[in-house]
């Protein structure tokens, strides 16, 4: 069978035996001419309004080239002309001017179709994009992210099944567009438009078409007004269907804006109230009632929570505005798998940090929402952040038996929600988060992790709650580690949240939360919990540990490098845990991280705008990172040489970064004309050491105590070398920032740093720094040894490691497929 014809017409040519044998003269042989037969099929109201059927294959030298009703028309009268005689002398005026109304008719018909090709072009790409993010075909069901916003299962599944249903008929109908190109037709109306007229007379002009009718004039009107009419209830249909494919668009998107606007702009009442309700209603009456007594708590602070509500929502419909176009082009690289992330974690880049998790905090989450995904992230307010507002919702939350409130405060930042907890407990730690005694600490993360977990619940944001289906948590460290155990004992053991999960990112296993066993009663738990927490190990005895709990209750855990992942299986490197993670080492992955290339790059580096140092690239590298280095040297006060390799270290000052390996080194590194700066803060001995080399070697050393987010850019860009002689590396993000920066890192190979530093080799020119194996002075004496010699010698080969690092894309957008691929296995598993 061919097909052709345009959208919303199906034509089929075939030969139809019950019409050849019904000819005029009731012969049963095939007719002299070519027989057409118009069988209108009944609209079905998916796609098809009706189906034309071509009998013959030829048509006196005319191939049956075009399917549209009119030309069907045509043709049947000029079967009629042939077959009937000449009527030339029946052509006069009369026929003129009907062909004249019928010209303008066609133009009106054209100028119909034409709209409605158009926008079939524009709906097929959006279409299409529905397509690649709806089936799911493994599980035959699709979550999407309206039930995202949905606690109720049965509503979910409703939704989906009406989803799905609609999305099949769109699908059906784009996809007999797409079998059935409208070119064909396009043609004929392209020379329509461009000629009007031009198909009808040019037509009539020859001999046979001059012999037309009057009566078939009335007929080609007649079916041009049919036509019309046709194309009229095509179009209206098919707007139906755009709608839809509107509605499940916007219902799917996974981004808080486009759920806002949608809520707001675009979707149908039903859809409205789904989310609405989402948003007010999905908290279950039947909470546990050792939980918070928060439930009643959701008050408005002087109206202040619909003032932000308002706020955010206009914000939103703006940004969505912006970000319509582009939306409606490209597919959210997610796919089927868009879900709702919420990470959680004790600090985040920019308003707090530490170390390495709150760069991952403030990074990973702004990755995961380039894919589609809807992503919060929740964190203890500090300090008065200029860019979170004041939601207004206030909640009470029982913490070692006391009520403690929280008010939640939230911001929209590069596609991601933060929201971050307020409380006396918090503030004012901001330059010491971790600090207080172990109860104190406690405590914090209990109350932070129980807040943080109806964060999804109660705080709006862009005016709708995330919700508890197809959501999964991503918590960090132990300080977050109740998270999957409250998760678990609050909710998931009654029934609730029942499509919520929690991944655990491992960051650093050194730290633990371990106190004794008596530190549960601290935790508000069910009695039989406790054996979540209890480990017996050789160090502590049988004592308390969190980081064992999130471990075996989270849906999956994640760590920061593949190598990391597997020294934490060793007794070495588990630190106690290690029977745990191998007990669990099906729900273990490790995931080597990426970093903030819009933070940490020379091109971009704000730090570098300022006091002599400039943005660089890798066309720039021989004079911006010389100017850089010139800068640093002048800032802080060592000789400006361009020729002494200048080598940085910055990190916390602790027994895990190897300091005390590079103080062993300093006596040798003197005796090798080099200038060493050294950035960070920790154990007081450590710090007092820093100032003491700087003393000693004043003109060789700079030992910056104190933690300056600026000086470490500009000591990633201005050192030729960065040293990391870890003695463990879950990770590590200095290499990773250096490398970008064209600085060649000197690391021991092991954890992140052996993934992620390839070791230079000088037959091949190959590798990107110089590793060491054993975490001891003298190894690291021999690879700093062997980087001097290259920086001073071997000119060519060194600029050869500097460029393929900073060639190396090392974004967190191979990081974050990753990550999907454990929450999706997360959301799937039960
Ligand atoms: N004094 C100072 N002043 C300014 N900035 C300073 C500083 N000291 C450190 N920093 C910054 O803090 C971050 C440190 O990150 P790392 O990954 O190297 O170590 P950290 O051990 O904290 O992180 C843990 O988590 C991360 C993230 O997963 C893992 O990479 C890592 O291996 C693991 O130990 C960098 O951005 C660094 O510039």
């Amino acid at each position: 069978m061919a097909s052709m014809g345009s959208f919303p017409f199906r034509i089929e040519t075939a030969i139809d035996s019950s019409v050849i044998s019904q000819t005029e003269n009731g012969n049963s042989r095939r007719p002299k001419l070519p027989l057409l037969a118009y069988r209108p099929r009944k609209f079905s109201g998916d796609s098809k309004f009706g189906s034309y059927r071509l009998l013959g294959a030829d048509f006196g030298g005319l191939s049956l080239c075009c399917g549209c009703r009119v030309t069907r028309k045509w043709m049947l009268k000029r079967v009629n002309a042939t077959s009937g005689g000449s009527r030339e002398d029946e052509t006069g005026e009369e026929s003129e001017d009907a062909l004249q109304v019928t010209i303008e008719k066609s133009k009106k018909v054209l100028a119909l179709q034409k709209d409605l090709l158009n926008q079939i072009a524009e709906r097929r790409k959006l279409v299409s994009s529905i397509k690649s993010s709806i089936i799911d075909q493994d599980s035959g069901s699709t979550f999407s992210s309206v039930h995202i916003a949905s606690a109720n299962g049965d509503e979910q599944d409703e939704v989906l099944t009406n989803a799905s249903l609609s999305t099949n008929s769109v699908e059906s109908t784009v996809d007999e567009v797409e079998e059935n190109p409208p070119t064909a037709l396009r043609n004929v109306l392209a020379e329509e438009v461009n000629a009007p007229g031009k198909n009808l007379p040019h037509t009539r002009t020859s001999s046979s078409i001059r012999s037309f009718e009057k009566d078939s004039s009335k007929e080609i009107i007649q079916s041009y007004e049919d036509t019309s009419e046709q194309l009229g209830a095509s179009t209206m249909n098919y707007s139906k269907q755009i709608s839809k494919v509107d509605l499940q668009k916007q219902s799917r998107s996974t981004t808080p804006e486009t759920i806002t606007s949608s809520s707001k702009t675009s979707l149908g009442v039903d859809s409205k109230k789904q989310l609405t309700d989402t948003s007010t209603e999905t908290i279950p009456s039947d909470v546990p009632s050792f939980l918070s007594i928060s439930r009643e708590t959701l008050h408005m602070e002087d109206g202040k929570s619909e003032d932000f509500e308002k706020s955010s929502q206009e914000k939103v419909i703006v940004d969505k505005e912006d970000s319509a176009t582009e939306e409606a082009k490209l597919p959210p690289l997610a796919g089927a798998n868009v879900m709702n992330i919420i990470l959680v974690a004790a600090e985040c880049s920019p308003w707090s940090k530490t170390g390495g998790l709150g760069d991952v905090a403030g990074a990973l989450p702004k990755a995961l929402a380039r894919r589609g995904h809807r992503v919060m992230v929740v964190v203890p307010r500090y300090s008065n952040y200029a860019e979170a507002q004041n939601t207004g919702i206030w909640k009470r939350y029982k913490v070692d038996g006391q009520d403690v409130e929280v008010n939640y405060f939230q911001a929209y930042i590069d596609g991601v929600d933060f929201v971050f907890v307020d409380s006396p407990v918090f503030r004012h730690i901001e330059n010491n988060i971790y600090g207080g005694n172990r109860e104190d600490i406690l405590k914090r993360m209990v109350l932070f992790c129980k807040a943080a977990l109806e964060v999804p619940w109660y705080v709006p944001c862009g005016g709708v709650c995330y919700g508890d289906g197809n959501l999964c948590f991503i918590a960090n460290d132990w300080h977050t580690g109740l998270l999957p155990v409250y998760l678990k004992a609050y909710y998931r053991d009654h029934g609730l949240m029942k499509y919520t999960r929690c991944v655990l990112v491992i960051h650093n296993i050194a730290h633990q939360g371990r106190g004794p066993v008596d530190d549960f009663s601290y935790v508000d738990l069910p009695p039989h919990y406790l054996d979540l927490f209890r480990l017996y190990d050789p160090v502590g005895g049988e004592h308390f540990n969190l980081f064992a709990a999130g471990l075996k209750t989270a849906d999956r855990v994640v760590t920061v490098s593949h190598g990391y992942a597997w020294e934490l299986k060793t007794a070495d490197g588990g630190w106690g845990l290690h029977g745990i993670i191998n007990e669990n080492d099906w729900k273990f992955r490790g995931i080597v991280n990426g970093i903030d290339t819009k933070d940490w790059n020379p091109e971009l580096d704000v730090h570098l705008q300022s006091d002599g140092y400039t943005n660089y690239t890798l066309d720039t590298l021989h004079t911006g990172k010389p100017q850089c280095k010139a800068a640093l040297q002048k800032e802080l006060g060592l000789p400006v040489r361009d020729n002494v390799p200048l080598i940085g270290f910055i990190g916390r000052l602790d027994h895990q970064k190897g300091v005390d390996l590079i103080a062993e080194a300093v006596p040798w590194m003197m005796g090798q004309d080099v200038q060493l700066v050294m950035l960070g803060t920790g154990r007081p001995d450590l710090e007092q050491m820093l100032r003491q080399f700087e003393g000693q070697y004043n003109d060789e050393v700079r030992g910056w105590v104190g933690f300056s987010v600026k000086t470490a850019h500009r000591i990633t860009a201005g050192a030729d070398i960065l040293l990391m002689p870890s003695r463990f590396e879950p990770c590590g993000l200095n290499q990773l920032y250096a490398m970008c920066y064209g600085t060649v890192p000197v690391v021991h190979a092991v954890g992140g740093l052996r993934d992620t530093v390839q070791p230079f080799n000088p037959f091949n020119e190959f590798g990107l720094g110089w590793t060491f194996d054993r975490a001891e002075a003298n190894q690291l004496i021999n690879a700093l040894g062997n980087s001097l010699l290259t920086y001073r010698e071997y000119k060519k080969s060194w600029e050869g490691i500097q460029r393929r690092g900073m060639m190396q894309n090392l974004s967190w957008d191979n990081a974050s497929e990753k990550y999907e691929e454990v929450l999706v296995a997360a959301k799937y598993q039960w």
